[in-house]
């Protein structure tokens, strides 16, 4: 899980992935399925990226009661991805539910995915969380409060933006995961997200992985792109 470089295939059919994926051919990347290609293509396109030998990030934030939330993620095991996840705003009761459906799911001598719980969307600014979802608290401090309870419910790690990383580490230790998206380069479009941060500063903040959709997947050359991205990311101390 460390120090990856999270595509997000932010398509909306298995045509367009595998379009996207030609130039990649004979690379194993760790790519994120979301709800948009989910939703059009089900499980077949998660056997298409394991046969070709990539990483799953499953990213359907499952946010529903503890006994819908346990029967999915029971189903969902059975997929075989290297890490899933659910909305820390769902419950500690609804993120053990979460674990318990994973781990009945698993296959015997398998190990279960990894499971992380969504904190605030990296495309929630303070203003926005304090006035629509009445959270009275700083951004920092909810982030925070999520990811403890996250800890305490059992899972591995949480997603939050670059921001929120030193003080997560710093509070419930580095092995606990923080995958983060809203990574831009200096010159690249912001677009919907609000929490953004460059890969040279997530680097530095210690997260544990970030994630890249449209940078990469929108450029016109996404492997020159990609490969660029590595660069930097793996590149900076
Ligand atoms: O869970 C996620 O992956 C996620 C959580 C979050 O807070 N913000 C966020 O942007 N994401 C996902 O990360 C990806 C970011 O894509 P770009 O903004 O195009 O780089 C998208 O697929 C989002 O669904």
């Amino acid at each position: 899980m460390e120090n990856s470089l999270i595509i997000a295939l932010d398509f909306a059919s298995g045509n367009e992935v595998k379009h996207f994926l030609k130039p990649f051919t004979g690379k194993q990347l760790f790519v994120k399925v979301g709800m948009e290609l989910f939703y059009q293509e089900g499980p077949s396109i998660i056997q298409m990226l394991k046969e070709s030998g990539h990483r799953i990030f499953l990213d359907l934030k499952l946010h529903d009661i503890p006994n819908t939330v346990k029967s999915a993620m029971k189903g969902l095991a059975s997929l075989e991805c290297d890490l899933v996840n659910v909305h820390a705003a769902g419950g500690k009761e609804m993120m053990q539910a979460a674990i318990e459906g994973l781990e009945a799911g698993t296959g015997a001598g398998r190990k279960r995915p990894a499971c992380i719980a969504v904190t605030q969307l990296t495309s929630t600014s303070e203003k926005s969380m304090q006035k629509e979802q009445l959270i009275p608290v700083s951004l920092q401090e909810s982030v925070l409060h999520y990811a403890a309870l996250t800890k305490e419910a059992g899972l591995d790690g949480v997603v939050c933006s670059a921001w929120e990383a030193v003080s997560i580490r710093e509070k419930l230790g580095s092995d606990f995961y923080t995958i983060t998206p809203g990574i831009r380069m200096e010159t690249d479009q912001v677009g919907d997200q609000k929490r953004v941060a460059t890969p040279e500063f997530a680097r530095k903040a210690g997260v544990t992985s970030i994630v890249v959709g449209r940078s990469i997947t929108r450029s016109a050359d996404p492997l020159k792109s990609y490969e660029k991205w590595m660069e930097v990311w793996k590149g900076v101390e």
